[in-house]
């Protein structure tokens, strides 16, 4: 089969020629992204850190994409750090919180106890599993905010009444990947930086802020002075770029705290060091050059395809049958998730993906999908009833899923339900 050329073939591609529809997971590059690393690849090879010509092509190259990624947040170039992706990016944002706490203290052991880190009960595993180290191994105190049931947001005021003296840094993603519910980062990262202001006049450790903007890129505005966070997690392979990533500092090692999970080379400042991955960081910046310019078409269009598959999910199925697991009152949600549970025995969401003829899409987060049948953690802990949760399928369309797709996606579900209906 040729190389694909666009998006929707690229999909097919992969898809096989079924519809696929689970773009919270991970996106195919975009031409123009897969464009730009070939070309560097053949192009570009050079060490960035050697001083000759071909080392100084690929230096270039780099610094063009990291001044695209910094234009599509709203930042400086010299506040993104290349990383291998977002699971380094955030644990490059937790392990830099706790040792920026215990190297702020006046000296070892004065009294300051231990780092604290307030984040949500729905956060990705690569914010919750270092965490959950951290504590295991008595270097850490966290607390996981419940979501509220009404919301499905961490409300802002449940996350302030779990800030300690110790607490030295708040994270809460931006979108979640799951329910796509929005949480609102830039009221809370508002009322922590007025609390830092009587926290430090009174010797306490200043609180940092980070949210995990993975599912938000390239589906709404991101702007990080907007938001009023110290540190923002980039996933290339959610916004249709290559599977590396990178960690906006406001200000790294100057204004913002920074600390190295590695040590060698000196690149990327020593923030990061390794010889850079130049191919990659050029589709990464082909990638988000492309969310700079159209971030807000794509919106449109993957909301309108998105209501339009809950439209037809009520129509085809009545009312009655479709529980829309992401509509919380009050909430805004990604414009391109659905996360919905058809009712009934049965109807678990793997058996019936698995009776899908056409759909590609899943039940929850990927990296959860060797969990067995148990229903979404994320869904329990918004509040989704346990057999609601069991039925949860999450479908989150792309830039270039169309209505069309829709309507044989619903039909397949239709006859899929039909069957298992029978079985009953
Ligand atoms: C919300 C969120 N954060 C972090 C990650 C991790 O990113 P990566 O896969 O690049 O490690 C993902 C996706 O995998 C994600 O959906
Ligand atoms: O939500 C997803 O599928 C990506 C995170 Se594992």
């Amino acid at each position: 089969m040729g190389a694909a050329t666009e998006p929707a073939e690229a999909r097919r591609d992969a898809a096989e020629g079924r519809i696929y529809l689970d773009h919270n997971a991970t996106t195919p590059l975009a031409p123009e992204a897969a464009q730009a690393v070939r070309d560097a690849m053949l192009q570009a090879w050079g060490n960035p850190s050697s001083s000759h010509p071909a080392g100084r092509k690929a230096k270039e190259l780099i610094g063009c994409a990291r001044e695209s990624l910094a234009r599509m947040v709203g930042g400086r170039p010299e506040d993104i750090v290349f990383t291998s992706g977002g699971t380094e990016a955030n644990n490059m944002v937790i392990h830099t919180a706790r040792r920026h706490f215990c190297e702020s203290q006046a000296r070892p052991g004065d009294g300051r106890g231990t780092p604290h880190i307030v984040t949500s009960s729905v956060e990705h595993d690569s914010i919750r599993l270092p965490l959950e180290q951290l504590v295991k191994e008595s270097l850490a105190e966290a607390t996981f905010v419940a979501v509220s049931p009404q919301s499905g947001r961490a409300e802002v005021d449940d996350v302030l009444a779990a800030i300690r003296p110790t607490t030295c840094l708040v994270s809460i993603m931006l979108a979640n990947n799951e329910t796509g519910v929005i949480m609102p980062v830039t009221e809370l990262s508002q009322r922590v930086h007025a609390l830092n202001q009587w926290r430090v006049a009174e010797g306490l450790p200043r609180i940092l802020v980070h949210t995990d903007a993975a599912q938000m890129i390239g589906k709404g505005r991101v702007d990080v002075q907007e938001l009023g966070v110290d540190y923002l997690t980039i996933v290339g392979h959610k916004f249709y770029g290559p599977r590396i990533g990178a960690l906006y500092v406001r200000g790294p090692g100057t204004t913002t705290p920074l600390h190295p999970m590695l040590f060698g080379g000196g690149q990327e400042r020593s923030f990061r060091p390794g010889t850079e991955n130049t191919p990659m960081i050029a589709g990464l910046g082909q990638a988000a050059e492309l969310v700079s310019k159209n971030w807000e078409a794509y919106k449109a269009h993957m909301q309108d395809v998105r209501d339009y598959l809950e439209a037809r999910l009520e129509a085809s199925f009545g009312k009655q049958r479709i529980h829309l697991n992401s509509h919380f009152t009050g909430s805004k949600r990604l414009c391109n998730t659905s996360n919905f549970s058809i009712l009934g025995p049965g109807l678990q969401g793997r058996r019936v993906l698995s009776h899908c003829k056409m759909l590609l899409a899943s039940v929850g987060a990927a990296c959860h999908s060797e969990k067995g049948d148990r229903p979404s953690a994320i869904l329990l802990s918004c509040g989704i009833p346990y057999d609601v949760a069991q039925n949860a399928l999450r479908l989150s369309v792309g830039r270039d899923t169309t209505r069309a797709e829709v309507d044989l996606v619903v039909q397949d579900l239709v006859q899929a339900v039909a069957q298992l209906d029978q079985d009953q």
